[in-house]
């Protein structure tokens, strides 16, 4: 709790207000998000769960500023990203937001090493090589750097895609299912660590996940039914977390 320290005032990296979000039209329209308020805390992991078709993507998309808005606002610290043109979209993701995808997104061609830096060398950064070795240290990737991603099973391609958001120090990092395709021991390590950096490097992150067990990494739940905001949960348990979707007709 930043309360324990009184010189640390929670912020929030990430705000929406009253956002809605449909899709499609007349008789084929859906409200994806209606009327959302929130606020993600700088320095915490937040989950987000709720039942299938619940908002959630559509959540985590538009507060990324990868989907645009119908209404309402979102900020990513004090920008409003619904008054960005595209190339000021395009550079705030850039340069603040990390993603950590299903699909890892990595280019076939480079190298694990060249993949995790590729973001920093886009954004015209040179690599923290201290920061750049723990990373990889950490998330076992040492003795894999000079590997092509066909060359790396598929929970060493998942470690690979939260390095490259890891390098960039963002202001957050957007994890979809992070632990999704990888095995119940890898996918608790890479919870640990994402904890690590939430807890030792004030790191944000907000991950969208089905699994109860890696809800319990987060320091808050946040529930979404039909759209909307339908509670929260603080340090709980997977039994908590149970209990709550169960409650939501999940
Ligand atoms: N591109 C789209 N076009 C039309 N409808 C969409 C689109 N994307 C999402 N939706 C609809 O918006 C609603 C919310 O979808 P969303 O993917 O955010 O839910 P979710 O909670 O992430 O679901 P899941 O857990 O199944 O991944 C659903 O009814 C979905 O069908």
């Amino acid at each position: 709790m930043p309360t324990s320290n009184p010189t640390t005032v929670t912020r929030a990296a990430v705000r929406a207000r009253d956002l809605t979000k449909t899709y499609g039209s007349g008789d084929t329209r859906v409200v994806a998000l209606d009327h959302v308020d929130v606020e993600l805390a700088e320095g915490e992991l937040t989950a987000i769960m709720g039942p299938s078709g619940s908002g959630k993507s559509t959540l985590m998309h538009c507060a990324a500023g990868l989907d645009d808005v119908t209404s309402g606002q979102v900020w990513v610290g004090d920008t409003d990203l619904t008054t960005l043109d595209d190339t000021r979209l395009t550079l705030l993701r850039r340069e603040q937001v990390g993603f950590v995808f299903q699909a890892f997104n990595l280019l076939p061609t480079l190298t694990a090493e060249a993949n995790i830096t590729l973001p920093l060398r886009l954004a015209g950064r040179t690599p923290d090589r201290e920061w750049f070795e723990h990373v990889v240290r950490v998330l076992g990737l040492t003795d894999r750097l000079g590997h092509k991603p066909t060359e790396l099973s598929g929970g060493q391609q998942q470690r690979v895609a939260v390095a490259r958001a890891l390098v960039m120090r963002p202001r957050v990092i957007f994890a979809d299912e992070p632990t999704g395709a990888l095995d119940s021991v890898t996918g608790h390590e890479l919870l640990d660590f994402l904890r690590r950096c939430v807890r030792e490097l004030g790191q944000t992150v907000v991950m969208v996940t089905h699994d109860p067990g890696a809800a319990t990494y987060a320091d808050r739940v946040l529930l979404l039914a039909d759209g909307r905001m339908a509670g929260e949960l603080r340090h709980p348990t997977a039994d908590d977390v149970l209990a709550a979707l169960r409650g939501l007709g999940a």
